[in-house]
């Protein structure tokens, strides 16, 4: 039997949010970014259209070198000045291009497509799933089986042939790499997506998981959530019982426990499936559901906190505390409980079925991972989107502010346009450094990734956030260092 050139390098494990970040699959924004239409925008999830090349070379780009720095450095350090010439033309980041980076640490997706693509039995079988979704013709489809895997690839996920025809919708949101799987120590959860525009990424995904030689020695830890029979008998097209889970509802906070957002994009249902899953295969002892107000400015648990140190979070104010209102005014008694906004949290343990704790406020339960499950002996420390004053607090969530992304503990990327913020961090002593100085400093030597500590990294963003999401979304870890 042949043997797997990968098997002895590629290892899964991820423990925490914020122990050092040695793996990851990212994808790089592809033209399918620059084909969306405003008519479309809101269908495909995007709030605007964006500008393509600002979007990478002015953005994107840099969240890769920085991420090369720590996480493959050799690929990068001292070859900076010619990897940005103009004669480079970025190769480096382009996935088709002889001199991408085609680092084993920072995974692009695409190139992991294009891989088992080269495999005819699976491109048929992936290109006759692709265009029964996409309602293509037989013809069509007999042409894609017969493309090159690698422009092929390009072609399932920008929606666009070589030629610039576009023969289906692109999946922009694929840049979000954390909405389409997540990895629980040595298991990888994957999403059953909410919303339609994710459809298709989901599945080549499912694809990448079964079939690439990184994720042999895996494969019977990939787990899957089916609907119940219930969704199946249920009348009409009720959304009633769907079991929906997207990666940017869970985290993995420690070794035994994983927390599951229920909100706009995953249901109740869907909570409840991955918890018996995640039990059945001993792969947690806790889950902690947090349930969030359904609504699209909160979309993820990962739009409205992540953490950043062992004793350090960044919350909108509003879901760490649910709103009080004065028990005295009636209005407290006239609206339907989920229409008060409140946020609970809700605690199963695996041995004790049947008895789940409630925690007060998500502030207490994010207290007690820092404490108890990290062994933080710090006070722990909250830091509120926009500084906790109003209008700050909310429209900084909007554009990010709490979906940050640890490099290692203590080092969090997050974009430059939440300046209350920033403020806040700089008040827990934290640096604030902007990217593109950074990346001058780790080329010079004068900063070195490993001894960095409490800094906040501030990125570009005018584009981006029109997609609606921040670094911690753009970013699936496949591995990280344990925390001592
Ligand atoms: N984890 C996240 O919050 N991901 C951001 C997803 C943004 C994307 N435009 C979406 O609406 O699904």
């Amino acid at each position: 039997m042949q043997q797997n050139p990968f098997e002895s390098v590629f290892k899964i494990g991820v423990t925490t949010e914020i122990g050092r970040l040695r793996k990851l699959l990212v994808h790089s924004p592809d033209s399918g970014l620059g084909k969306v239409v405003p008519s479309k925008a809101q269908d495909w999830l995007f709030e605007d259209i964006v500008h393509l090349d600002t979007i990478r070379k002015d953005e994107y780009d840099y969240y890769t070198k920085l991420l090369m720095y720590f996480l493959d450095p050799e690929k990068i350090k001292g070859k900076l000045a010619e990897i940005d010439s103009v004669e480079a033309n970025r190769g480096f980041y382009k996935p088709n291009h002889p001199n991408f980076h085609n680092s084993e640490n920072v995974v692009e997706l695409q190139n992991l497509l294009a891989d088992i693509l080269a495999d005819e039995y699976i491109r048929k079988k992936l290109t006759a799933a692709v265009c029964a979704i996409e309602g293509c013709t037989y013809k069509l489809q007999l042409k894609l089986t017969a493309t090159d895997p690698k422009e092929l690839a390009e072609i399932f996920i920008s929606g666009t042939m070589a030629d610039d025809t576009m023969i289906f919708a692109p999946v922009p949101n694929l840049i979000f790499t954390r909405d389409v799987g997540t990895t629980i120590n040595s298991h990888i959860l994957l999403n059953k997506p909410a919303k339609k525009a994710r459809v298709r990424e989901t599945m080549l995904m499912r694809y990448i998981f079964f079939n690439h030689p990184f994720f042999a020695a895996y494969q019977d830890n990939v787990i899957e959530i089916p609907d119940p029979t219930q969704h199946f008998l249920r009348p009409g097209d009720e959304p009633e019982f769907r079991t929906t889970l997207e990666g940017g509802d869970v985290m993995m906070v420690s070794k035994n426990h994983v927390l599951i957002g229920v909100s706009e994009r995953t249901s109740e249902e869907g909570a409840n499936e991955a918890i018996k899953l995640l039990f059945e295969n001993d792969v947690v002892e806790k889950v902690t559901v947090v349930k969030i107000p359904a609504k699209r400015d909160y979309m993820h648990l990962d739009t409205v906190f992540t953490q950043v140190k062992r004793d350090t979070w960044v919350i909108l104010h509003s879901i760490a505390h649910s709103p009080a209102y004065d028990a005295t005014e009636p209005i407290h008694f006239l609206k339907e409980p989920e229409k008060l906004e409140a946020t609970t949290a809700i605690q199963f343990h695996k041995n004790k079925p049947g008895e789940p704790k409630y925690y007060e406020h998500v502030e207490a339960l994010l207290d007690d991972i820092s404490r108890n499950d990290l062994g933080s002996t710090t006070p722990t420390k909250i830091i509120y989107s926009g500084g906790n004053v109003f209008p700050y607090d909310s429209r900084e969530q909007w554009t990010d502010s709490c979906n940050l992304l640890a490099l290692k503990e203590g080092v969090v990327l997050g974009y430059d346009r939440n300046d209350r913020t920033v403020e806040a961090f700089k008040a827990s002593n934290f640096n604030v450094v902007k990217v593109q100085d950074l990346i001058q400093d780790l080329e010079s030597g004068k900063v070195d990734a490993d001894t960095l500590t409490d800094t906040l990294v501030l990125m570009p963003s005018a584009e981006l956030s029109r997609a609606r999401g921040g670094f911690h979304c753009m970013s699936l870890p496949i591995l990280r260092d344990e925390i001592l």
